[in-house]
């Protein structure tokens, strides 16, 4: 048992027709089933995105620039790279605000869009167009997997031995090409032989701790303890916690950092406590264009995540995301190193 069991999140690949595809693990199933799906046009990464099949920060970054590829290659009929290029504008526009809150997706298309202008300043044909995004999308997927294990590296060196840490929602491989961030510092940890116990928030509503963390630890041989989102404060109290360590799915210029709803306030938690606090991202989480959080757009979900049934009149608020302010977090551990909040 160990992260060799662990399926890799995004792929592309090709279909039996021959069309190029990106094959995604789709995380809906989980964990009953491990199924995936081939996504084939950029309109079903869009879905992909929206319904959560494919989801996580990092993750929907590289599916943002494969939905770029897959317009090229299977969407498109221009004659040339220049004409290409201008439906690629314009796909860009929808893909990228398919989920708001996560810079990686607009970061992943703005990137795509870059490769594909280059190659239509050095080619006539299409084609050629079609193959750099490609191309571009699996070192995508090559550099995601090389950060996470760096940020691993790093993260794991805070740990001691015997270290119990507490996370929330899923930042682990399936919210990344592979590997994970904070579950990278876990993964790192472990194999330093210093985890005893990671504490998976079960994350409300739409259960990415209780679905997908302790489904993934569960697999990679990590112990893992399932609690629902209103225990942590007792697990915190009762001693059992060393360590909080969550992902990210926007940091601002000072340090103020979206992730799932909830976070914000085991970061409160862990300060009462005195519990260090940390973020686990790679750069291209890092929104410098953003000052502070309160900038940051939080998506809105629908009622039903909540509660399938819901009494008739009922409103119901459902954020997917909130802000922890910079002086609540200890540290911020990126592939290129540990840094406090405020220097990130
Ligand atoms: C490495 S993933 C970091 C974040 O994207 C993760 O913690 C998170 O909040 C995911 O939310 P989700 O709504 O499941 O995409």
């Amino acid at each position: 048992m160990g992260i060799e069991n662990l399926p890799r999140t995004i792929e592309m690949t090709e279909s039996a027709d021959g069309r190029r595809t990106a094959r995604i693990v789709d995380q809906r199933a989980l964990p009953r089933d491990l199924s995936y799906s081939d996504v084939k046009t950029h309109r079903e990464m869009i879905d992909a995105v929206k319904t959560l099949a494919l989801r996580g920060a990092p993750a929907i970054g590289i599916g943002g620039a494969a939905a770029l590829a897959l317009y090229a290659e299977n969407e498109s009929g221009a004659d040339d790279a220049a004409a290409l290029l201008s439906e690629l504008e314009t796909v860009a526009q929808s893909v990228s605000t398919a989920r708001p809150t996560a810079v990686n997706l607009s970061w992943g298309v703005a990137r795509a869009l870059e490769v594909a202008r280059v190659a239509a300043a050095g080619t006539a044909a299409a084609s050629a167009v079609a193959d750099a995004l490609v191309s571009d999308v699996r070192a995508m997927i090559e550099e995601d997997e090389a950060a996470n294990r760096a940020i691993g590296a790093f993260g794991a060196e805070l740990l001691g031995a015997g270290t119990r840490i507490l996370t929330h929602c899923n930042a682990g491989s399936l919210a990344t090409a592979f590997y994970g961030t904070a579950l990278g510092v876990v993964y790192a940890a472990h194999r330093q032989g210093k985890i005893d116990m990671v504490y998976a928030d079960e994350t409300r509503p739409v259960g990415q701790g209780a679905r997908l963390t302790a489904w993934e630890l569960g697999r990679a041989g990590v112990p893992c303890t399932l609690i629902c989102d209103n225990m942590a404060a007792s697990v915190m109290a009762a001693g059992k916690v060393d360590a909080v360590v969550v992902g990210a799915d926007r940091i601002c210029a000072n340090g103020d950092t979206a992730n799932k709803i909830g976070t914000y306030g085991l970061a409160v938690l862990a300060r009462h406590h005195g519990i260090p606090f940390y973020v686990a991202a790679p750069t291209s989480t890092i929104d410098a264009s953003l000052a502070a959080g309160s900038q940051i757009p939080i998506e809105e979900r629908a009622a039903t995540e909540v509660s399938a049934c819901i009494p008739q009149g009922v409103e119901v608020f459902n954020p997917a995301f909130d802000v922890t302010p910079a002086n609540l977090i200890t540290a911020i551990i990126t592939e290129r190193g540990v840094f406090d909040p405020e220097s990130v």
